[in-house]
């Protein structure tokens, strides 16, 4: 097993994790800063979902070792590891309230105490959903239902927030509503975010750092500033381009 050395401290830091799926087969090296947001890019069928199912714990390597906030979190189950989600379609239950479905975020049962009820209506109220409370998913519009997506995961007040795609079935408008309500919640709650996109416009808007995947692998792990300018891989230079 390879050591620990210069495995992030308290950011995201994966070494030889290796994973087969059918015919596919994947290997993630990275070492990713603390504190910042980091965009995960790449062509579709890539592995850039893979890369997040494994650092969430709904996958597991076949070899290798992923470190999380600080702690080896290989072989943690999904609600053990120090992270929150927001996926493209939000995942909210449908019969479920928006107070229930924030509350899920803090406790699976629902025992709610006083402190956490106020947190999830603090939660609720920070991405301009106050008074929503009662309110079922199927009666929100899909920027509304974003939102309330958020507020689930702000609650869970872990060090990393995983967002795969959470804005690609929003319109351009909403979509940079809800990237300035990313930024915001980034710059109070300091925490590390990693945001799967296929926009290069988002990318360069929200981005400290970025990732590169192709065919199953990091090609390229990079500050933002040197991520824009590199000019060594064909595919990357096709996807700044778009
Ligand atoms: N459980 C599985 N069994 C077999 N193949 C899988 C499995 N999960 C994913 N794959 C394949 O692995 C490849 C990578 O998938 P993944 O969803 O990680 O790509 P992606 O980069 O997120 O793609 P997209 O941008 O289109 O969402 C795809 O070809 C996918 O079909």
């Amino acid at each position: 097993m390879t050591d620990n050395q210069g495995m992030a401290d308290r950011g995201i830091a994966t070494a030889g994790v290796e994973l087969q799926l059918g015919t596919h087969h994947f290997r993630f090296d990275c070492d990713l800063p603390q504190g910042r947001i980091i965009a995960i890019t790449g062509p579709s069928g890539s592995g850039k979902s893979t890369f997040l199912n494994l650092l969430a714990g709904f996958e597991s390597p076949d070899h290798g070792r992923i470190m999380l906030a600080g702690r080896d979190a290989t072989r943690l189950p999904p609600s053990q590891r120090p992270v929150s989600l927001v996926f493209q379609d939000n995942n909210l239950f449908a019969h479920l309230d928006l107070f229930t479905n924030v509350g899920l975020g803090i406790n699976p049962s629902l025992k709610l105490t006083a402190d956490d009820r106020q947190r999830i209506s603090g939660a609720l109220a920070r991405v301009g959903l106050a008074g929503f409370d009662r309110r079922k998913p199927g009666t929100l519009s899909g920027g509304e239902r974003q939102r309330a997506a958020f507020a689930r995961a702000l609650v869970r007040d872990k060090p990393i927030l995983l967002l795969d795609e959470p804005f690609a079935a929003l319109d351009p408008g909403l979509r940079s509503g809800m990237a300035e309500l990313l930024t915001a919640l980034h710059r109070e709650t300091g925490n590390t975010v990693l945001i799967v996109s296929h926009d290069p416009a988002e990318v360069r808007r929200l981005a400290d750092h970025a990732v590169f995947i192709d065919g199953g692998t990091i090609r390229l792990s990079a500050p933002i500033e040197h991520f824009l300018k590199q000019d060594g891989i064909p595919a990357l230079t096709t996807f700044l381009q778009h």
